[in-house]
């Protein structure tokens, strides 16, 4: 791209080796104490009924299932657009490996799902993606066999319902029952029928002792059970954590939870005033953020028109912490070295253009005052080429960050948000963490060195370069800074804390760690790393 100027099957989430109890027992109404509807799911005429409690036999007392014997035919089950939905686009993540987020927007606009509707299609399919390491334990205690993967989702989806939302239990059973007698088949109903009553018959709460490890002799695969997170993931985040279970345990839980959409002001491109008056209120942190506690971003004008964006606020303050750091001498010329899609681009050529305008009040006479150029590089064509939508006055290239087209010694501030698991950003990628293996880290580990070489070599002495990764874990984050640091003697680490005093709890530094369930924000990390002048 030229000068302007000139994106199988999941792993379960631990053991289930249950302690005890039997599933079986009360109805589905019995004991959840659930109450009120959910969207449009509340009220429509459910299938399961609410007779035989606890049965594996007919589905709600209506006569025998599908029709045979005596007594009246079943009614004929409803199809309900939001479900189906939904079911889809779990199968799509399991069959073809889909993005949900990707997909889940193209799949509401095919199918005319608006407001509500739409609403419930997105809880439905993200809080069961989330949450099917929990389920599919229970899932396996209540069913006589392993269910077939297409009736799976289904029951996945009711689980999720009947579990985490509020949907009364029989329009959950029912819903899913008639789901499945439409898209799969009358038998597959009816076992879906029985394992959904038996799921039933227990709160999450109740469940949890009984499908996960125990907490004294297992605290790893309890937590992954409980919280529906691969044990390895577990693992990572209690290291991070630096042992922490209780803190390790809120991290999970802020991982289940949706996230708020928070948008960037593209300093110079559009105000805090402007996105005010689209309904955002002004960030925690960043003088850029702005959170929209409803409707859809892509209506806020200044979004349509790239002059602000959606964008973590851990993402904007790793950019800012960059440009916050002194250096002598000339200031002028900036790179991204990994810019797709351009979330980060967006805001350094903004700054690098017009100055940190927030910062540039009496406060903060250190802000940047605009007046450099950032060049912004991406290894994949397609991915370059969302950089220059984004951006305004940025050089975009297409290049590889390890074999560089661009002559060392010549930056003076370097980002390297580097390729990686993406761990830290799990409560928007609801699929994320069952696509996700120990092996993938070891792999990206060699890229992040390579990568973060590379960014050094571009910098001139004195120059600055921020490593970034969406992940908290140890082997992506200190591990790779400190290799570094070893093998070479023209580098030294700053404290980054310091760099972003309107924050706290980033940890003992020098490196920075944001947190979901501290901060709100994804688990950005940030290290940043000087180019010395002489051998040190
Ligand atoms: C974490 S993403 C960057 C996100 C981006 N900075 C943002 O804020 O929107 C990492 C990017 O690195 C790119 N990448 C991977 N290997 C690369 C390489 N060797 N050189 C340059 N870019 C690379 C990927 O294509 C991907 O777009």
């Amino acid at each position: 791209m030229a000068d302007r100027g000139s994106q199988g099957r999941r792993g379960s989430s631990g053991s289930s080796g249950g302690s005890s109890g039997s599933a079986g027992g009360r109805g589905p109404a019995g004991g959840r104490g659930s109450s009120g509807g959910h969207g449009s799911s509340g009220g429509r005429g459910a299938s399961g009924g609410q007779g035989s409690p606890g049965g594996q036999g007919s589905a709600g007392g209506r006569g025998g299932p599908g029709g045979r014997g005596r007594g009246p035919r079943p009614p004929k089950p409803t199809r309900d657009e939001a479900r189906n939905a939904a079911y889809d686009l779990l199968r799509a993540v399991d069959e073809r490996d889909a993005y949900a987020n990707l997909l889940m927007p193209r799949l509401l606009r095919e199918r005319g799902l608006a407001g509500r509707d739409a609403a419930l299609a997105t809880e439905l399919a993200y809080g069961t993606l989330r949450g099917l390491g929990t389920y599919d334990s229970i899932i396996a205690m209540c069913g006589d066999r392993e269910p077939d993967p297409a009736v799976l989702d289904a029951l996945r989806l009711g689980a999720h319902q009947l579990l985490k939302m509020r949907v009364p239990p029989h329009a959950a059973v029912g819903t899913t029952v008639d789901l499945v007698r439409l898209r799969i088949g009358t038998g597959a109903s009816r076992f879906a029928n029985a394992v959904l009553r038996k799921i039933a018959s227990r709160s999450l709460e109740e469940w949890i002792p009984i499908v996960a490890p125990s907490e004294d002799t297992d605290p790893v695969g309890h937590l992954a059970v409980a919280y529906s997170h691969p044990r390895w993931i577990v693992s990572a985040f209690r290291d991070a954590l630096g042992g922490d279970p209780k803190e390790t345990s809120e991290l999970l839980a802020a991982d289940n939870a949706r996230p708020m959409v928070t948008l960037v002001v593209r300093p110079g491109r559009s105000s805090m005033e402007e996105l005010e008056d689209s309904g955002a209120e002004p960030g925690r942190y960043s003088p850029y953020a702005a959170y929209l506690p409803e409707g859809d971003p892509g209506r806020v004008l200044a979004v349509a028109e790239t002059r602000a964006a959606v964008q973590d606020e851990a993402s904007q303050l790793v950019a800012l912490a960059l440009t916050r750091v002194p250096v002598e001498g000339p200031d002028e010329l900036w790179l991204d070295m990994c810019a797709g899609p351009g979330g980060k681009a967006g805001l350094l050529d903004a700054i690098a253009t017009h100055g940190d305008l927030a910062g540039l009040d009496a406060r903060d006479p250190a802000a940047f005052p605009g007046g450099a150029r950032l060049l912004a590089a991406d290894a994949q064509y397609h991915r370059a080429r969302l950089v220059w939508q984004t951006t305004r006055q940025a050089a975009v290239v297409t290049a590889d960050g390890t074999e560089p087209p661009w002559r060392p010694g010549v930056f003076d501030r370097v980002m390297l948000d580097a390729p990686c698991t993406g761990l830290g950003a799990l409560r928007r990628r609801p699929e994320a963490r069952w696509r996700r293996d120990p092996a993938s880290v070891a792999e990206l580990g060699a890229l992040q060195r390579r990568l973060l070489a590379a960014a050094l070599d571009a910098l001139r002495p004195g120059g600055v370069v921020a490593y970034v990764t969406c992940s908290p874990h140890l082997a992506e984050t200190q591990v790779v800074v400190a290799d570094a640091l070893k093998r070479r003697n023209d580098a030294e680490q700053l404290d980054a804390r310091a760099f972003l005093p309107e924050v706290e709890g980033l940890g003992d530094g020098p490196h920075a760690q944001f947190w979901p369930h501290r901060h709100g924000t994804d688990a950005m990390f940030i290290a940043l790393l000087r180019k010395t002048a002489t051998p040190s």
